[in-house]
């Protein structure tokens, strides 16, 4: 180290020293900026013009910075280089740096940039001791063979370490290498130069033809010159290329960040770049993922395994581990002439929510959210395609609740709807995980009850729904007592299609509406017939009226203690052409289940107000209305309107009406009952005591009459609690300043029990049964009272 100081300091030009160290650190500043641009994403042509300018630069710098140093050397003798060897020496550079280059490209991991660094090292030698062949002086040069040694192995050592550091990853480790290559170049000339003594001899002579001081200065300058020159080009067209780079991947950066749907770009299985979108979606940043393999977010993907036509189904992995549903499609795109694989990604969560929310309101009732009519279907259109045995036999339950109108028309649409929603919840705590319940429409509900046909296990469980549905639901305050009626069908027995099965289900259901409600009926063969008859007596019913085939009957009420006719009730009847008379207790359901009796009752005012014009002018005529009738807005026009045409006094007019009228909307009920009282028409309340609150409405509304219900009638005098009802109806109506007809009185003891409680007025077989107009109309021209007794 000593000699080396000594070689340094007292052997050479400092200033020139210092040139030389300048030309090389530039020309290894150019070594790593052109060397790096062979690794670049460019076209072949470009890398290997990038190779050969690298290669030329080093070798120069190599070499200029030998010579200026050679310069700087003062041995205080005559010297001179032989030009033949100072080429030799430049070429000697070239070469072997080539090969070293070369090498680095060829294998650019760690052995190969190990090995190819130290090729460079050799070459710097080998330019040396050549260049040093090219000296001549007036003496002769002596070297000390381990000192040249070292100078080889430090020279070869530090070019390897730069080349390993110069292609590095990390950029902080590279901006090493040229400063390392730098230190190899003067380490291997200054070792070498102080392996060297050289010893004056006079007899040496300079051969002729060697080059001076000033032809070498004058070339090594220009060496040097175009060192700097191609270093500063270098730089140059590194920073163009750098920035142009830059911007293209910027411009690649902020289009694929405006995209709405993810996008990543791979260099190969890694990637190399993500977009906006796609950090979104996986709730990661890019600098976590960029330089990843991308199986690190598609697992079990490959990029060759990415289709390029048509989207494909994978599973995302983002932050948290959280697996996302994506589509994925990969294209092929060409970044600085490399391919690369742009692969989108397509997060399905959206849509596959939609998805489920739309197949959720296709087959969910959106209010109580059971299974429904859609998806009932397809489960019994299943069932019955099933081949397995365990499917082939079922229970097929419908349900119709029992007075849920009236809540509905009483209450509000909104308490109707809570109403089913709880009738949802008490089903489905009913029913096993297996069953399937939905509702079908309205108040309509439908089982499907898994488990074969177990007699036992089916009524079971119909008795179970309709305990669950009876018991009181408390809604807002109000307590809403509603029911079920239930029909009942087996499969296969009583329908080996769906269609079938829910027809025959309907009329057991049918069949539990007229037992009563609130109770189930299993389906049977005859009820078929049963409902085809109904069914063609409502087509028949819809015939009737513009047929003409209905017919008023009147039956007289009288006064209970003279005996003298007050009027008589206009009772309705049809004469079918086929069935001969069909009673109204028959029809008049029928048409009020099909909205028929507002025709019907229309019908029936005009002909009562039209035919007891003719009657004596203290009589009235009594016309039963129908609960369905209260239901149209109109009706008290209606009725004005008839009274108008046919000119009848409405205080002739009685309307007879049933507790139901007031059940089903009490409120406007009463308004059209006062808007009547207002034009003068009488209003009794019929079939009294059959109801459980008919005081109340006793209380709300004046009634001009009550008619005690036949059904207590018939039983007296005999049975003491019906007695004691007609007695106490007697006494409600004379308290609460209304009349009371007795309806039903068919004995001589019924009339005189009747009379004798104090009741106004006697209706009854034992009077006359209703008849014909023209027959009351004769009754009534009659002179003498009806002789009653006492
Ligand atoms: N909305 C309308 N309802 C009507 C109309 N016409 C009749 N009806 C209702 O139909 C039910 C059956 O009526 P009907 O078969 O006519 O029976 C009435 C009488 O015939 C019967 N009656 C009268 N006296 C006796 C008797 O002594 N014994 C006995 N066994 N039956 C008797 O009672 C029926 C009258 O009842 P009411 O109306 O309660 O006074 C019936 O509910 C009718 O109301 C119509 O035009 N519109």
């Amino acid at each position: 180290m000593i000699r080396l100081y000594e070689c340094v300091a007292n052997q050479h030009d400092l200033r020139l020293v210092a040139i030389a160290a300048v030309i090389c650190a530039l020309g290894t500043y150019s070594t790593f900026a052109m060397g790096r641009q062979v690794f670049c994403n460019i076209a072949l042509k470009e890398r290997l013009a990038w190779a050969a300018t690298g290669i030329l630069a080093t070798s120069t710098a190599i070499w200029a910075t030998h010579f200026i140093a050679m310069l700087a050397f003062e041995p205080s003798l005559a010297f001179g280089f032989s030009v033949g060897q100072t080429i030799a020496s430049f070429l000697v550079a070239v070469l072997l740096v080539g090969l070293g280059a070369g090498t680095v490209v060829a294998r650019s991991d760690l052995p190969g940039r190990m090995v190819g660094g130290a090729v460079v090292g050799l070459a710097i030698s080998a330019m040396h001791y050549t260049g040093m062949g090219a000296y001549h002086v007036q003496g002769t040069l002596q070297w000390d063979l381990s000192t040249v040694t070292w100078s080889v192995l430090v020279g070869m050592a530090l070019a390897s370490l730069s080349t390993i550091l110069g292609f590095s990853p990390r950029r902080r480790v590279r901006r090493l290498a040229p400063a390392i290559l730098l230190a190899a170049v003067c380490g291997t000339h200054f070792l070498g130069m102080s392996a060297l003594t050289v010893v004056f001899d006079p007899r040496v002579e300079i051969p002729g033809g060697s080059l001076d001081g000033t032809v070498l200065s004058i070339i090594v300058a220009n060496a040097a010159l175009l060192i700097v020159g191609l270093s500063l080009a270098a730089l140059r067209l590194w920073h163009v290329n750098r920035q142009r780079h830059e911007a293209e991947s910027q411009r690649l950066r902020d289009l694929a960040d405006i995209a709405v749907e993810g996008l990543m770009i791979c260099d190969g299985n890694t990637i190399t770049g993500i977009n906006h979108s796609l950090e979104r979606v996986l709730g990661l940043p890019r600098e976590a993922l960029i330089g990843s393999p991308l199986q690190r977010i598609l697992p079990g993907l490959a990029v060759e395994h990415i289709p390029t036509a048509q989207e494909a189904d994978a599973v995302l992995r983002g932050g948290n581990e959280a697996s996302i549903p994506v589509r994925v499609i990969a294209q092929t795109i060409t970044i600085q002439a490399k391919p690369h694989t742009v692969v989108a990604v397509r997060d399905q969560r959206e849509r596959l929510r939609a998805e489920a929310e739309m197949h959720r309101l296709a087959h969910h009732d959106a209010l109580t959210g059971l299974a429904n009519r859609h998806q009932f279907n397809a489960a019994l259109d299943a069932r019955f395609a099933s081949r397995r045995a365990e499917d082939a036999s079922f229970a097929l339950l419908i349900l119709d609740l029992d007075r849920f109108k009236v809540v509905n028309d009483t209450l509000g649409h909104g308490m109707g709807d809570e109403l089913l929603r709880r009738v949802a919840k008490r089903l489905l705590c009913a029913l096993r995980d297996e069953d399937l319940v939905a509702r079908l429409g309205g108040d309509e509900f439908a089982i499907l009850k898994a488990g074969g046909v177990d007699l036992a296990a089916i009524q079971a469980l119909a008795e179970r729904v309709i305990d669950i549905l009876a018991r009181p639901f408390l809604i807002d305050g109000h307590i809403l007592n509603i029911g079920t009626s239930i029909g009942i069908a087996l499969a296969p027995t009583d329908g080996d299609r769906a269609e079938v099965l829910m027809g025959n289900a309907d009329m057991a259901l049918y069949g539990a509406k007229e037992e009563g409600r609130g109770r189930y009926r299993m389906f049977e063969a005859s009820m078929n017939a049963r409902i085809q008859a109904r069914r063609s007596l409502e087509l028949d019913l819809r015939r009737a009226i513009a047929r003409q085939e209905f017919e008023l009957y009147y039956q007289p009420q009288v006064d209970a203690r003279t005996g003298a006719f007050d009027g008589a009730e206009a009772l309705i009847r049809w004469h079918h052409p086929v069935r001969g008379m069909v009673s109204p207790a028959e029809f008049i359901p029928i048409a009020e289940e099909t909205g028929l009796i507002g025709n019907l009752g229309e019908w029936v005012l005009r002909t009562a107000c039209t035919q007891a014009l003719s009657w004596p002018e203290h009589l009235t005529v009594a016309v039963n209305l129908s609960p369905v009738q209260f239901r149209d807005g109109r009706l008290a026009t209606t009725i004005r309107n008839i009274l108008a045409e046919t000119n009848f006094p409405p205080a002739r007019l009685e309307l007879e009406i049933t507790e139901g009228s007031l059940l089903q909307n009490e409120q406007r009920t009463l308004v059209i009952l006062r808007e009547l009282r207002a034009l003068g028409i009488r209003i009794s309340m019929d079939d009294f005591g059959t109801g459980y609150s008919s005081l109340s409405y006793l209380r709300r509304f004046p009634f001009d009459k009550i008619k005690i219900d036949q059904s207590f009638v018939r039983r007296t005098p005999d049975d003491k609690e019906s007695a004691a009802i007609v007695r106490a109806i007697a006494m409600l109506g004379a308290s609460l300043g209304m009349k009371t007809t007795a309806e039903g009185v068919e004995t001589d003891a019924q009339s005189s029990f009747i009379t004798g409680e104090g009741c106004d007025q006697i209706q009854g077989y034992l009077i006359s049964r209703p008849v014909p107009a023209r027959q009351i109309e004769a009754l009534f021209t009659r002179p003498e009272p009806v002789a009653l007794r006492a």
